[in-house]
């Protein structure tokens, strides 16, 4: 990969990205540049990363061949008004942001662009994302290659329709924030009964590790999964009847629905 990364904002997802991507050799620090407002954490970027820095976001969208928007979804249409005039003819921009429509950011340049979105989620910072990911039919074939081989560096990716990213939302982008929760309270679970802490998240998270690549690599369906580890007259039935009783799965889906709902308002707006 010979062209120019550019990041705007690098917070939590886009350090996210940045790590995944250099980790994998989608592209080398030489290769990035970005900007935040913050020149001390900009100095501790360049010193993680060892990639170029300015709190001057018109000189990354200057040279930017494929350009992250990483900043909060409420500043994203300032950001674009702010770089519009500065953005190379043919850049490719990634859209990372709950509740923006490809439109939004197509009507903010006022000119056609090229226009990828994706909702990745933290995990890449480990490998291990799950990104959805759609574009505007500004991008050719290698552009769309170029930017699904970005988010494939960082996990796993799918293509998908953009009708459907309030969903992916709600089931990865979202999802480790409540994925996390579980593994604190079946940890929790494990220290009321005497198990010093960190050792009781090493064995929920592997739990949590093991269940997660039983579903995809058996094939099988998660109720089935589930049901072989209840012993007739055992211990976790009294799990699974507990977790019903307590709404476990209802609570979960409607936390799900929950950020859906709040990422179709979002975009709304
Ligand atoms: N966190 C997650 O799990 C996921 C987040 N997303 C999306 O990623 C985007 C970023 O979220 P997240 O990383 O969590 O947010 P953070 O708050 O962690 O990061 C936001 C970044 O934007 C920078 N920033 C703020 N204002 C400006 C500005 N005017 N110019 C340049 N940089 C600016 C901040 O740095 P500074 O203050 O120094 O300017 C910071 O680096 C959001 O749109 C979100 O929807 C998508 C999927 C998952
Ligand atoms: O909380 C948010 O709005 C972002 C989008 C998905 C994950 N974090």
């Amino acid at each position: 990969m010979t062209k120019t990364i550019g990041f705007i904002g690098l917070g939590n997802m886009g350090q996210a990205i940045l790590k995944g991507m250099l980790t994998n050799g989608f592209t080398t620090a030489n290769q990035v540049i970005v900007s935040r407002r913050n020149p001390e954490a900009l100095v501790q970027i360049e010193e993680k990363f060892g990639v170029e820095t300015t709190t001057d976001n018109r000189v990354v969208a200057k040279q930017a061949d494929l350009l992250i928007l990483a900043v909060k979804p409420n500043i994203y249409v300032s950001i674009m008004q702010e770089i519009r005039d500065y953005v190379k003819d043919d850049v490719i921009i990634v859209h990372i942001a709950a509740g923006i429509s490809i439109a939004t950011i197509e009507t903010a340049f006022a000119r056609p662009i090229k226009v990828a979105r994706a909702m990745p989620n933290t995990p890449a910072m480990v490998g291990q994302a799950m990104t959805g990911l759609c574009f505007n039919d500004a991008l050719n074939a290698d552009d769309k290659k170029m930017v699904a081989d970005l988010f494939a560096s960082l996990g796993k990716v799918e293509i998908i329709d953009e009708t459907l990213i309030d969903a992916v939302i709600g089931v990865s982008g979202s999802s480790p924030a409540i994925l996390y929760m579980v593994i604190e309270a079946v940890a929790d679970g494990a220290v009321k009964a005497g198990m010093p802490r960190q050792q009781a998240y090493q064995f929920a998270a592997q739990a949590m590790l093991g269940s997660a690549k039983m579903v995809l690599e058996t094939g099988e369906h998660p109720g089935q999964l589930k049901d072989a580890v209840c012993s007739p007259g055992g211990t976790t039935i009294e799990m699974v009847t507990k977790a019903e009783e307590k709404g476990l799965r209802a609570s979960i889906l409607a936390s799900v629905d929950a950020a859906i709902t709040k990422s179709i308002q979002l975009t709304q707006k």
